[in-house]
């Protein structure tokens, strides 16, 4: 409901100036119906009306535009919003312009006309605009800093928000160049207080950003990163059966939710929609392949509860890339966001906490929901080296710094996927927050169902072991829609067009110069042609290999070694699988430690030379058969076992792929690998006699790995034979996981 201007003067005290609390709770009351200050709101806008510079970080959702819109009620005159995206302004100005508040964004998307208008009221003697939201590109231009420092001449400026300030650093996940050029606000204007407000720093990023910014001995408020109404659960993509029904069910079982879907691609984004409309969700989806008017009206919808879910896109890479559509992230603000689910893993945990960070900003409870598949992660590796890379090649020096440390921040969101125990304390622990595990209250699956989430791990384990032996799990296997040739491309070299085209969408036309070189990249770009990307990414991806293979090779023998210490650790596990599985079936018959040492020893004859992984994969599917395994079962495998020392291991003996199948089958413990192995070879047409053995097999022949021309000629509709290695949907392994 729109407020009338006339009384929120009155509460604003005219000319006067507001700084005590029970007169700041008023503006608070009137204005956003909020009964008191939370956190630390009240401190921060204490401090900034002071004209004390301010670094504030709150989590996501914890009411950081308050520490500037109060502020900007409180006192006459004008408070500069600088903020990172054109959408996130859009958004809160119409906001707040349907509280009854003045509040104006200039930007590139606006007519001249809206501009002039603007322009004027700054202008004027008496601007009515209270708080003014420009991107930090308009900042740096010479002509909206004069006009700044004509308004703070004035005496209007009152104070400058830097919104989203972790972009400034270099250190951060979401660097913006342009946020650098912030810190000439200091020099220009350098007695207007400076508000940095960010809910993703990390020590090193919020030195940074007071450095950057130049704060002088700035009020620090830090508030805990913990979002307690999430709920934390991560889903395993490849023991799915179907992950888009997976995730329609999810929905529909929610009720019909408000909800964010985010996803890599433009095309999954497309594929889901269509299939969550078809399964009765409202639903639409938002990326860069869509223009700005129906991008811009699904935003309004969904802010609007026209439609509930958004499947958007994330873009993997700093910069560019999260300037065009990241809108569905920093700072969107609808309240009543109850889940939001990441198709794929996102690249770093500070990403992953401003997207998840999207749900129950009104405190309700929510969900977060990851699908983590493996062939997801490899591919997120392999764009991280790959952008990284380029960036070396295009500024003519080495970023391998930067490079291992954007691997390095993935690796903790894999640690995360795929490390059992608390969700919650991983994200805090990621910004340097100790706590304990009590603090979660069983608000994630590794708390709250902790030996499934074991279970799902080692099953998934067991399939990435079978995976990576078959080499089947390439990098462009998982996307079906992507064709080459002029036709419909993938994101992954697609994204190079959408990217030098982008930055309309933040920048400010004002710079005639800068949009003119941005054409220029786009056309340029798109003469590059399909052939020079593909020559490109095949390069990419030889390096990637490379660099994955010559990653410390007299070292990765070693970390893949049994030793001693892991046998006994796995004759311990199924000593006590065994004694259970006794138990259950009241059969005191079986000699436990007996038959633990003799099941250890055939894993170890099988998996021995093939290392750690296969070896406990295999513990782990044994383990598996001894939870179900009838008495007749048990007898069958251990009835003739006679005591046998624990190292009394066989060399591990060679067997053909059948025989392995078979003894599988004969024991009940077919490796699940196996499995996979014997599909791949099936699905890209080898015969039986060439299907790749079991892991000890070393004289077994593996299925060639396709290289990147050969995956792309697969793709070409007249290739003589079209078969596609093994695709994740294609997987026989699969289960459906229940929640
Ligand atoms: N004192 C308060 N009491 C109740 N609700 C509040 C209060 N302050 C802010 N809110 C509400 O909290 C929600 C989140 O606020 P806001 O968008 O400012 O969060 P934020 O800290 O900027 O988050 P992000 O980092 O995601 O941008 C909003 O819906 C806002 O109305
Ligand atoms: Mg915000």
């Amino acid at each position: 409901m729109k407020k009338p201007l006339l009384p929120a003067k009155k509460v604003c005290g005219g000319n006067k100036q507001i700084t005590d609390r029970e007169g700041l709770v008023k503006l608070l009351r009137w204005h956003f119906g909020h009964s008191d200050f939370r956190g630390k709101q009240f401190e921060a806008i204490q401090a900034v009306l002071s004209g004390r510079d301010c670094f504030c970080l709150m989590p996501t959702g914890g009411g950081k535009s308050m520490c500037y819109q109060i502020p900007a009620l409180a006192k006459p005159g004008i408070v500069l919003v600088v903020s990172p995206l054109i959408a996130l302004m859009e958004n809160q100005v119409t906001a707040l312009k349907e509280k009854g508040i003045t509040a104006e964004f200039l930007s590139s998307t606006q007519t001249i006309h809206a501009k002039t208008k603007i322009h004027e009221d700054l202008d004027s003697g008496k601007p009515s605009t209270r708080l003014l939201y420009v991107t930090p590109e308009l900042i740096a231009t010479p002509g909206f800093m004069s006009k700044l420092n004509k308004i703070h001449a004035r005496g209007l400026l009152n104070i400058i928000a830097i919104d989203e300030a972790h972009c400034i650093s270099s250190w951060g996940h979401d660097f913006r160049p342009s946020y650098g050029k912030l810190s000439s606000l200091r020099n220009h204007l350098p007695d207007v207080p400076i508000l940095a407000l960010t809910a993703t720093a990390v020590p090193k990023v919020q030195k940074d950003v007071i450095d950057s910014l130049c704060l002088e001995s700035p009020l620090l408020l830090k508030s805990s990163f913990n979002r307690s109404n999430i709920y934390y659960e991560v889903r395993y993509k490849d023991l799915l059966d179907n992950v888009f029904n997976d995730l329609s069910a999810l929905l529909k079982s929610s009720g019909d939710v408000c909800a964010i879907v985010y996803c890599l691609e433009r095309a999954t984004c497309d594929e889901l929609a269509a299939h969550l409309s078809k399964h009765g969700i409202s639903c639409a989806a938002y990326h860069a392949g869509i223009n700005n008017n129906l991008r811009s009206s699904v935003l309004d919808d969904w802010i609007s509860s026209k439609i509930q879910v958004v499947v958007a896109t994330c873009f993997p890479s700093n910069g560019h890339y999260l300037r065009q559509l990241c809108s569905f992230r920093m700072g969107i603000d609808r309240k009543d966001v109850r889940l939001v689910c990441h198709f794929n893993i996102p690249k770093s945990m500070e990403g992953f906490y401003q997207e998840s960070g999207r749900a129950g900003r009104d405190q309700l409870p929510s969900k977060s929901i990851l699908y983590y598949g493996i062939d997801d992660r490899k591919r997120m590796e392999f764009i991280i080296s790959n952008a990284e890379n380029k960036k070396g090649q295009s500024s003519g020096g080495s970023r391998e710094g930067s490079s291992k440390k954007s691997l390095a921040d993935f690796k903790l969101m894999v640690e995360y996927c795929e490390g059992s125990g608390c969700r919650r304390k991983k994200i805090l622990e990621n910004f340097g927050e100790e706590v304990p595990p009590s603090l979660c209250k069983k608000s994630c699956d590794g708390c709250k169902h902790p030996n499934q989430l074991v279970q799902y791990l080692e099953e998934l384990a067991t399939i990435a072991a079978g995976r990576q032996r078959s080499g089947l799990s390439r990098l462009f296997l998982s996307s079906s829609n992507d064709k080459v040739g002029g036709e419909q491309m993938s994101e992954f070299w697609n994204r190079d067009d959408e990217v030098s085209c982008s930055d309309e969408d933040i920048s400010d036309s004002d710079d005639g110069i800068e949009n003119a070189k941005r054409e220029a990249g786009c056309k340029a770009s798109r003469r590059a042609g399909v052939n020079a990307k593909i020559e490109l990414l095949e390069r990419a991806e030889e390096r990637y290999y490379r660099n994955q293979n010559s990653d410390k090779p007299s070292h990765k023998s070693d970390k893949n070694a049994i030793t001693e210490a892991h046998r006994e650790a796995s004759r311990k596990r199924l000593t006590d699988s065994v004694k259970q599985a006794s138990q259950r079936l009241s059969n005191s018959s079986i000699e436990i430690e007996t038959s633990a040492n003799f099941l250890e020893n055939e894993c170890f004859n099988k998996y021995g030379k093939s290392g750690k992984t296969f070896y406990y994969s295999q513990v782990a599917s044994t383990v598996r058969w001894l939870a179900t395994a009838t008495s007749s079962d048990l007898t069958n495998r251990l009835g003739n076992v006679t005591p046998t020392s624990p190292c009394s291991s066989k060399v591990p003996t060679e067997a053909s792929p059948t025989e392995t199948v078979e003894e599988g089958r004969r024991t009940g413990t077919t490796a699940p690998e196996l499995q996979d192995i014997t599909a791949a070879a099936v699905e890209s047409g080898i015969s039986s006699a060439s299907t790749p053995g079991p892991p000890a097999s070393a004289s077994t022949k593996l299925p060639p790995i396709p290289s990147f021309t050969e995956f792309v000629n697969w793709n070409k509709p007249n290739h003589k034979s079209r078969t596609r290695p093994l695709d994740d949907s294609q997987s026989p392994n699969k289960r459906q996981k229940k929640t």
